[in-house]
């Protein structure tokens, strides 16, 4: 019999089943947009309050998405009942508060009624925070100062407070909704939620992405008292807080259970089918391959994301160290931009029209981009040009939206003013946004790399960078990353595109199920390394490090930096 995964990423609300040889035998998909839009009035998958900053969504949508998705991979002939594992993705963060009938309501889910039907009732609030949400500066700003600073925050949880951490927004729902909090007798993440429905009881917080609460001591592999005891109002509300939040299993590959009854009556899994924790969007993104320290993934979705497995920790307010979420000892290091697509978009419509039989609605801004040389320099003496393109704030750096352009001379940086006999052409501005991308990639990388211990004459860059998401079908764009980051060994485009997190999560199950015990017990690594082809999922798209290019872009990194320490003084958020 073939040994067959599920995973269900509700960020891309997919559902995947791999076989044993991580081959993909079936798939479905849910859009929120498309199948609920209308109903729970969702736009790109959420509500927003713009009064409050809060961007949400119904929890009864994902709900209502799992039974969907199922009955989709089902009609499409999936052998539901030889899927032997199950996990799964969930976008980072997000909170799901349940009340004190849920736990009994979980193990006694009836196969005859929907998921919906049954699960209306187990909500302390019916919504949940999306990652978007940015409702909490006051509490970031508590959780910044309270362990004496951004950089001790980051020291002892991988990152400093964000107005999306899982902190940051608990805190907020105990001043903003105290009935709320009260009446919560279990807090899940996004991902732990999905693990729930599955398991029939409310399942722990995965590790890795537990580290992405403000709340987590990486070092210590507990809870941080102190920021506890913010969180809870005192010392006298940690130990109803810790109720709330539960056990964390240090193994990421623990098998929490198996199936709930309802998806074997009602879906055909086999009773023996195993729940392991599923994880983060980012931390299983890091799992649809075997990435190795040194690489790095580039996800250039509508947000952007730089994603590297490193075993060196060292934290800085501007960017997220997590745990590793299989890799005891291995951290994923993290940047997450909100400006990624849209950015470019907009960018790209200020361009004329391709011509109407031109198909690829990006035609002249990759012309503009592979034409424009690094910097828009053409000649000695040229001005270089930086800038910062931000339709929305941003949280890399944390700043307000806005569109910033500067010239550099080689030694000092001027802001761009239209009436300087500089020239900056909108074709221009197509080359500059793409290498301002990858220039603060490279900025806040530059002290993770190190040299490719086969190219030592190489200087210190990532090994390969592996492009993911909608962005990376564009040739151009991965030329000019290449150009700023290099890549000694090149760039990649990862064939699963869009579905990376969720193929992540079918990895995870497998491994998890197939590793073994005892000093016979696989890594992930080893397990899905001896497993894994290149051939048919990574595709190379550019040959990464360019020795003149690679040069031209670290001689204005330090000119970059200090472009946005000027912007960041005058434009804070
Ligand atoms: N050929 C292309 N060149 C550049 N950008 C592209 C291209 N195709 C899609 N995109 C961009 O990809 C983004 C969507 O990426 P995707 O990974 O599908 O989204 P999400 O992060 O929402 O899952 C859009 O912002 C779109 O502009
Ligand atoms: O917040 C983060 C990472 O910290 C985001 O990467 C979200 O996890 C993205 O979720 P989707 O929009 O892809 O669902």
């Amino acid at each position: 019999m073939n040994f067959k995964q599920l995973t269900y990423g509700v960020t891309k609300r997919i559902a995947i089943v791999i076989a044993s040889d991580l081959t993909v035998v079936s798939e479905a998909k849910v859009d929120f947009d498309a199948d609920f839009g209308a109903k729970y009035a969702v736009k790109k998958g959420v509500r927003i309050n713009e009064d409050e900053g809060e961007v949400y969504q119904p929890v009864a949508m994902w709900v209502e998405a799992v039974d969907l998705v199922l009955a989709r991979l089902r009609e499409k002939g999936c052998p539901m009942g030889q899927i032997k594992g199950v996990s799964g993705s969930g976008q980072q963060h997000s909170s799901v508060y349940w009340n004190s009938d849920a736990e009994a309501t979980l193990k006694s889910l009836d196969p005859k009624h929907s998921l919906l039907d049954q699960l209306g009732g187990v909500f302390a609030y019916e919504f949940a925070p999306n990652w978007q949400d940015h409702s909490t500066q006051k509490e970031c700003d508590d959780f910044d100062a309270h362990l004496g600073g951004p950089q001790k925050l980051a020291d002892v949880s991988g990152s400093a407070a964000h107005h999306r951490f899982t902190g940051t927004q608990i805190l907020r729902m105990r001043r903003r909704r105290p009935q709320v909090y009260e009446a919560t007798a279990r807090i899940s993440l996004c991902s732990s939620f999905l693990a729930s429905v599955f398991l029939g009881s409310i399942a722990p917080f995965d590790i890795s992405d537990v580290t992405g609460m403000n709340l987590w001591d990486i070092s210590a592999e507990t809870w941080n008292q102190k920021l506890l005891e913010l969180t809870a109002g005192g010392e006298e509300g940690v130990p109803a807080l810790r109720k709330k939040l539960g056990e964390v299993p240090t193994d990421g590959g623990v098998i929490l259970g198996t199936v709930s009854p309802y998806f074997t009556q009602r879906f055909g899994f086999s009773e023996g089918c195993r729940i392991t924790a599923f994880t983060g969007d980012n931390p299983a993104t890091i799992l649809s391959l075997p990435l190795r320290p040194l690489d790095a993934i580039v996800s250039l979705g509508t947000s952007s994301t730089f994603l590297m497995n490193t075993p060196n920790y060292k934290p800085d307010p501007s960017y997220h160290f997590m745990n590793h979420p299989t890799t005891k000892g291995h951290y994923m290091f993290m940047l997450c931009y909100k400006n990624g697509g849209l950015a470019r978009e907009k960018v790209r419509d200020a361009l004329p029209k391709p011509a109407a039989d031109e198909k690829d609605p990006w035609a002249n801004f990759n012309k503009s981009v592979l034409e424009t040389p690094p910097l828009d320099v053409h000649k000695d003496g040229d001005l270089a040009k930086l800038g910062l393109y931000f339709p929305l704030p941003e949280i890399v750096p944390n700043v307000q939206a806005g569109t910033w352009r500067y010239t550099h001379d080689g030694s000092s940086l001027s802001e761009y003013s239209a009436s300087s006999s500089t020239n900056w052409t909108s074709e221009a501005d197509a080359r500059i946004i793409v290498e301002s991308q990858a220039l603060s990639m490279r900025l806040r990388s530059q002290n993770l790399v190190s040299k490719t211990p086969e190219r030592p004459e190489l200087p210190a860059q990532p090994r390969r960078i592996y492009l993911v998401g909608g962005g990376s079908l564009n040739p151009a764009i991965a030329r000019a990353f290449g150009d700023v980051l290099g890549g000694a060994e090149g760039v990649y485009r990862l064939d699963v595109g869009g579905n990376a997190c969720a193929l992540g999560g079918a990895y995870k199950a497998l491994w998890a199920c197939e590793r073994g015990d005892g000093d016979e017990q696989q890594s992930f690594d080893e397990l899905i390394g001896a497993r894994w082809k290149e051939e048919g999922n990574v595709q190379k798209v550019d040959d990464g490090y360019r020795e003149k290019e690679y040069k031209i872009y670290g001689d204005v990194l330090g000119a970059f930096e200090e472009m946005e320490s000027r912007v960041l003084s005058v434009a804070k958020n």
